[in-house]
């Protein structure tokens, strides 16, 4: 579901990484790991299109990841789920808005009711606040919430759990993995054993080099 083939990142002099290669297929779970700075957000981001690859390229679905503006937002809603923290939901809507914006964009898979996402992510009776007024655990649930209702082929997630107390963090680990066992496609950027040992397989990157 996700290849990447090549892939190769610079900033200034400084190489994040160079000639990288893996694959994501349906069911699998993939933690990018690596030391702080070794470029796991900045390769989420490619994946995500939200930032470019300097060489190589990255597939969704088959589909070149390009940098065509409508052609990206068209593969992001088709496609894709975002677990960033402060990615994506809008502030001053409130976290059922923001769950229903995602409800419009889905594609064929079938997700849950709003009503039913915010139940599961222990955000019952939370519908109408908005996104400012909640912590930052509180918003990251409502970004997992929104990925029960669009029920992406690919879910992109950074730093999932780093928010969260031990619970929740277990409630969103429990959810990724079924999304996951549903054919989701997971790849998730981590510091965290515990996101680890979920994984089907990492990906090392390296301290960048000058
Ligand atoms: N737009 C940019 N211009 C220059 N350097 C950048 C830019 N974006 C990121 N970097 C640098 O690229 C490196 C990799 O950043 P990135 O956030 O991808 O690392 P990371 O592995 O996710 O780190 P962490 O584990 O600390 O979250 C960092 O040194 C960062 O400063």
């Amino acid at each position: 579901m996700i290849e990447v083939r090549h892939a190769s990142k610079h900033h200034g002099r400084r190489t994040l990484w160079n000639d990288l290669s893996f694959d994501v297929a349906r069911g699998e779970i993939v933690c990018l790991v690596g030391p702080s700075g070794s470029g796991k957000s900045t390769l989420l981001d490619c994946v995500g299109h939200l930032d470019a690859l300097d060489s190589g390229t990255i597939r969704i679905a088959g589909e070149p990841v390009c940098r065509n503006r409508r052609q990206a937002r068209l593969l992001r809603q088709r496609y894709l789920g975002y677990l960033f923290q402060d990615f994506g939901l809008v502030a001053d809507m409130t976290a059922q808005a923001n769950i229903d914006i995602a409800r419009a964009s889905r594609g064929p898979n079938r997700g849950v009711r709003t009503s039913d996402a915010l139940d599961r992510v222990g955000l019952t009776g939370r519908a109408t606040d908005r996104v400012h007024e909640l912590s930052g655990g509180e918003q990251q649930r409502v970004a997992m919430a929104r990925l029960l209702v669009k029920r992406p082929s690919v879910i992109l997630a950074d730093e999932p759990t780093s928010a969260l107390d031990d619970g929740n963090a277990a409630m969103v680990l429990d959810l990724l993995a079924e999304l996951a066992g549903d054919g989701a496609a997971v790849l998730i950027a981590t510091h965290s054993p515990a996101v680890e040992a979920l994984a089907t397989r990492s990906v090392s990157l390296n301290a960048p080099k000058t």
